[in-house]
């Protein structure tokens, strides 16, 4: 590949937003000017025509209806992914507050909190996400976020795809908007008489969603960018070249703007990967076969290296979101991943049960911001703040220090606030 080429690969489809920001931004003013107005207007543009402010919020009897709606199989399904989604996410939580002697009578640690009320965006578009509910819901549950509220595309006719419904409401959410993209994230930042204002928004979404976040970032805390699907497979020459066109084919069915790519070194892995993927591509259905026809040929495809070691420089470059590691001895290689949203090791592992079923989190950053940015987890629904306390010994210990510092800025207040303690305290 030339340097250009391998470039353009690893943009992925994150240009895109750009097209969409000019459409987010009318959205974003139309909001801000008219409030549920300006929201009733776009769900009724893009999503459902008979949409109302009345009509906005999932009522109880919409909650009772789905749990009518749920195949069995599709209930105990949900119930396993979420008894291991909580699992998981409850081994992340913190300690809620730790203080220790750093110095004599100097105390310094920690509080955390959970934010307080937040907006979990679940997308539908290409696809319904109850994986996405459980995903958001459960951890900002763990956390003890004392307000969340979704948003989700209805449907045509206006209603939210029911098992999220169920999803949402075993993890205790009751609060549930019908709206999607940018009059879904702009409402929740902005906030209107119907949509509360929550302090974060976090959710994958589609270029849309992704504008009105970039644009209001600064206004709300819009969470990691995680954007259209990506993941890479990486193999060697002992790789099943079967299991590698397989697990290619997972992120690619999400949209033609999904990145999936096998990586190798092995000339013979990826032709007969290839061959693979041409016949396991019949097997789907038309829509779902063009985005990945689609999406292989424009940002994704198979990568050939000349070494193991050029791959894993390659993958290190680009951060995806999936990494599956499907060479021969997956623990050899785990140690050199530098930059991957999930890494899963070996062939027992494919993305998609992480996804479902596995409980690590699936909400992951994309677009080369694995780089910096992590999975969703319990600490997207908390914060820190520092604490201290200091005896009078540790009060004189650090005395000095602070009014040298304090003259050194030329802070005089911060400076006397020191000094005039000594009169006023037993020092
Ligand atoms: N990174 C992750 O962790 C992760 C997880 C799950 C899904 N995803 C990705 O999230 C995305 C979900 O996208 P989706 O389309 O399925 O759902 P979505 O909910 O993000 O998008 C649907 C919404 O887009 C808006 N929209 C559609 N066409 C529009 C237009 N022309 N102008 C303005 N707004 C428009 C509509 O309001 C609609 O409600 C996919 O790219 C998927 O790969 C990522
Ligand atoms: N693979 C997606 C994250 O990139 C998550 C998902 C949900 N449903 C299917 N897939
Ligand atoms: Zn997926």
């Amino acid at each position: 590949m030339t340097p250009q080429e391998l470039a353009a690969l690893k943009r992925r489809a994150e240009l895109d937003i750009d097209k969409a920001l000019p459409i987010a931004q009318a959205v974003i003013d139309k909001i801000k000017q008219d409030g549920d107005r300006g929201v009733v207007e776009y769900a009724r543009k893009f999503d459902y025509a008979g949409a109302s402010v009345e009509n906005l919020k999932v009522t109880a009897a919409e909650f009772a209806q789905a749990q009518e709606l749920i195949d069995p199989e599709v209930r105990s399904a949900i119930e396993q992914s979420f008894a291991n989604i909580k699992a998981v996410h409850q081994r992340q939580m913190p300690e809620e507050m730790q203080l220790a002697e750093i110095d004599a009578g100097v105390f310094a640690g920690e509080k955390i909190s959970p934010i307080p009320s937040v907006g979990l965006y679940v997308p539908r578009g290409r696809g319904a996400f109850p994986s996405m509910m459980l995903m958001l819901a459960i951890p900002a549950m763990v956390a003890g976020v004392n307000r969340v509220i979704v948003c989700t595309p209805p449907d045509k006719q206006g209603n939210v795809e029911p098992v999220s419904l169920v999803a949402a409401e075993m993890a205790g959410v009751k609060e549930v908007y019908k709206l999607g993209g940018v009059q879904a994230i702009a409402a929740m930042a902005l906030g209107t008489a119907t949509i509360p204002k929550v302090d974060k928004i976090i959710g994958p979404c589609s270029i849309y969603g992704a504008a009105a976040k970039r644009l209001l970032y600064g206004t709300v805390d819009v969470g990691l960018p995680a954007g259209p699907s990506e993941s890479i497979v990486l193999a060697d020459e002992t790789t099943d070249p079967q299991l590698a066109a397989l697990d290619l084919l997972i992120e690619a069915e999400h949209g033609s703007d999904s990145a999936a790519l096998l990586v190798t070194h092995s000339e013979a892995v990826a032709r007969k990967a290839s061959e693979y993927v041409a016949d396991y591509l019949k097997r789907l259905p038309d829509w779902r076969r063009e985005f990945c026809e689609q999406g292989l040929a424009s940002y994704g495809g198979i990568l050939l290296t000349a070494s193991l070691e050029e791959s894993i420089n390659f993958i290190n470059d680009y951060a995806p979101e999936h990494l599956e590691v499907l060479v021969k001895d997956p623990f050899s290689v785990v140690g050199k991943i530098k930059n991957a949203g999930e890494i899963l090791l070996g062939a027992y592992t494919p993305s998609s049960m992480a996804t479902y079923a596995i409980g690590v989190n699936a909400v992951l950053p994309t677009g080369g911001f694995a780089r910096s940015y992590s999975a969703v987890s319990v600490f997207d629904f908390l914060k820190r703040s520092t604490l201290a306390y200091l005896t009078p010994e540790g009060f004189n210990r650090l005395k000095q220090t602070t009014q040298t510092l304090a003259a050194y800025e030329e802070f005089p207040a911060h400076g006397m606030a020191i000094r005039e303690r000594e009169g006023l305290l037993d020092l």
